[in-house]
């Protein structure tokens, strides 16, 4: 996504949210760093997957075992958001790619990276320190930030780890994007949470006019 167009929806969630900015260039400058030739994956690798494809996006609602049930996993590209990947690898489904900022169960998502899925990382103000503990125990990463994008951090849009999901299927040129486990309404959230589903929402309507 054009940073210039993400931009004020950016200014925006920081705005509401009360993040910093600084923060976020921090994380994505320190995440650069980090990377290299033999811990990263090629954007085309991520193109290879996705385009011309029908993904599936896994978000974390509790509704996700449920709604699993109805679907056939071979029948897509598997894309999960952070905490969704534990969910899938308890089945036995590797997710082809996952995106996280690794706060939901990484020790699953390491089991899944080592099984061939690529590990998109969010970098931000608030995850720095995991950042300094994951990103040595990853390959196959692609760094990504919600700030400016850097030579090898990219910004393809999206806030939360579900819904940056969703954003990357559409850079790539998914043919469908099917969502499961998103519950915008749940109550059983606190209220940090309750926000970020709130501009999940509003994210995910934005991709579909
Ligand atoms: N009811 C829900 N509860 C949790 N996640 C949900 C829900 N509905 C949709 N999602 C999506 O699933 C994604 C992955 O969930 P996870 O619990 O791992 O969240 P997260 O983005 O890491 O959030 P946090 O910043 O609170 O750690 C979320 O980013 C969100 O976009
Ligand atoms: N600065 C900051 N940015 C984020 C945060 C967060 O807690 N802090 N959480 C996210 C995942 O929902 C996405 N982006
Ligand atoms: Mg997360």
């Amino acid at each position: 996504m054009d940073f210039n167009e993400w931009e004020p929806i950016y200014e925006s969630i920081l705005k509401d949210m009360g993040f910093s900015r600084e923060g976020d260039e921090q994380a994505a400058l320190l995440l650069s760093a980090m990377l290299n030739a033999s811990n990263s994956a090629d954007i085309s690798e991520l193109k290879a997957l996705i385009e011309g494809k029908d993904v599936l996006v896994c978000g974390n609602a509790p509704v996700l075992a449920q709604e699993l049930e109805l679907i056939n996993p071979d029948d897509f590209v598997i894309i999960t958001a952070d905490g969704a990947t534990a969910v899938l690898v308890d089945r036995e489904v590797i997710p082809d790619i996952i995106v996280t900022d690794l706060d939901g169960d990484v020790e699953k998502e390491i089991i899944a990276n080592k099984a061939g899925a690529i590990m998109v990382v969010h970098g931000h103000g608030d995850n720095i320190d995991k950042l300094h503990t994951y990103v040595p125990q990853l390959n196959r990463i692609i760094g990504s930030t919600q700030a400016a994008p850097l030579e090898n951090v990219f910004n393809f849009g999206g806030f939360s780890d579900g819904d940056r999901c969703a954003y990357l299927a559409r850079e790539f040129g998914a043919t469908s994007i099917t969502l499961l486990g998103f519950d915008f309404d749940d109550e059983n959230v606190n209220p940090i949470k309750k926000k970020k589903l709130k501009w999940a929402r509003l994210l995910i309507e934005r991709l579909n006019p």
